[in-house]
């Protein structure tokens, strides 16, 4: 099958992780007979050097004609000082708006080979960890009404009871595919858009009596996450609390360069994007962990191509990858042979 996809490379180190990834969709596309096409968009700063925007009609059309979307990541100092309004983050929340991606799956899963990159302790992080980090993407905070000058400035969390009722659905139903728990972090105790949450999330678990669910406030949440992360199964939150708590989850995997993610909405095309930034104080310098855009291709191979096979072939040949002791410096640690960024992306793509 033909598939074609938008890639948007992005900024700092975008263009070296989505290089590494594309290397191994296509050895994954020669080996089981697929053709990806790619075709180039652009977003955040090279966005607006190249449009003035960080995100055009060109790109939003290239992106809207795709089967889906593979994403480096974008902004850096060169774009900090501009107006807010054309940062290069604009661009990103525009995107996913416009696409309608309201759900941002961060599946935080730690590789038996990764346990000593890991910085908890072996009793507490265990034999492994999986949590999937159910993020609502279009609301609250990121999108709410806001106003700035140098007297005062305000932000405002919205969600409706539909934003709600449409990611919770969403997470329940992954709780249902796993281990049936699902915890939904809010702060209940001080925002009225969390007694909503809660309200809401509450009258959507009775479809889902199979499905534990509980509540915890963010605060605790995060304190959680390192004292016993094995607790969690599905995590659902909204907008900026999963932003941090996804970071957060990632160091339990050894790193940020480790955590991709899926961003779906009910439309056609699927976002898919590594949950780290644009790394600036790495880029240009081939030290960049590609683990997290290529995971984040493997989403898309399940998720948007139904490439079941393709995507676990993928998967394993990481898995084999740092078995075998290959460490970007991100998950280094002693007795392993570290390698570049395009290093990291060969081996992959060998294994496959
Ligand atoms: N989705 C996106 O495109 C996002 C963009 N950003 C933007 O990225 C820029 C930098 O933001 P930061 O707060 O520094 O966050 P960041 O995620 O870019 O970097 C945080 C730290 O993690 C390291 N890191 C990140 N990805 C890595 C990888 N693949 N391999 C090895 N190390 C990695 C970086 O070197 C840095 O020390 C800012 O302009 C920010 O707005 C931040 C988060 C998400
Ligand atoms: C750069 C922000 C707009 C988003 C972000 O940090 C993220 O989605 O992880
Ligand atoms: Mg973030």
């Amino acid at each position: 099958m033909n598939y074609k996809i938008a890639v948007l490379n992005g900024d700092g180190i975008g263009p070296e992780i989505v290089a590494e990834t594309i290397k191994v969709l296509d050895k994954a596309g020669e080996k089981f007979g697929h053709k990806f096409e790619y075709v180039q968009g652009y977003l955040g700063g090279e966005s607006i050097d190249k449009y003035g925007v960080p995100l055009s009609d060109e790109t939003i059309q290239v992106c809207s004609e795709s089967d889906a979307i593979l994403l480096g990541a974008i902004g850096g100092p060169k774009w900090d000082n501009i107006e807010p309004e054309k940062r290069p983050e604009r661009g990103l929340l525009a995107i996913r708006k416009e696409l309608g991606v309201y759900t941002n799956l961060r599946p935080a899963i730690l590789f038996k080979s990764l346990k000593s990159a890991s910085p908890l302790k072996e009793e507490i992080i265990g034999d492994g960890l999986d949590v999937m980090i159910v993020r609502e993407l279009t609301g609250g905070l990121y999108f709410g009404h806001r106003e700035y000058s140098d007297e005062k400035a305000f932000d405002t969390l919205p969600y409706t009871r539909a934003e709600i009722e449409r990611i919770a659905k969403k997470a329940f139903e992954i709780a249902k595919l796993r281990n049936k728990k699902l915890t939904s972090v809010d702060k209940h105790n001080v925002l009225d858009t969390s007694k909503l949450w809660r309200k809401v999330v509450e009258e959507i678990s009775k479809d889902y009596p199979e499905v534990e669910v509980s509540h915890m406030y963010v605060d605790n949440a995060a304190m959680q996450l390192i004292a016993n992360p094995r607790q969690f199964d599905v995590i659902l939150t909204e907008n900026m609390f999963g932003d941090i708590l996804s970071d957060e989850a990632s160091m339990l995997t050894g790193s940020l360069g480790m955590l991709p993610s899926a961003s779906l909405g009910d439309g056609k095309v699927g976002l898919y994007e590594p949950s780290h930034g644009s790394a600036p104080d790495i880029a240009g310098k081939n030290i960049a962990n590609p683990i997290a855009t290529i995971l984040s291709a493997v989403m898309m191979l399940r998720y948007s191509f139904n490439l079941q096979k393709e995507a676990d072939a993928i998967e394993k040949a990481v898995e084999k990858v740092l078995e075998a002791g290959f460490r970007t410096a991100d998950i280094y640690t002693d007795g392993m042979k570290k390698v570049g960024t395009d290093e990291m992306g060969t081996e992959i793509a060998n294994r496959i």
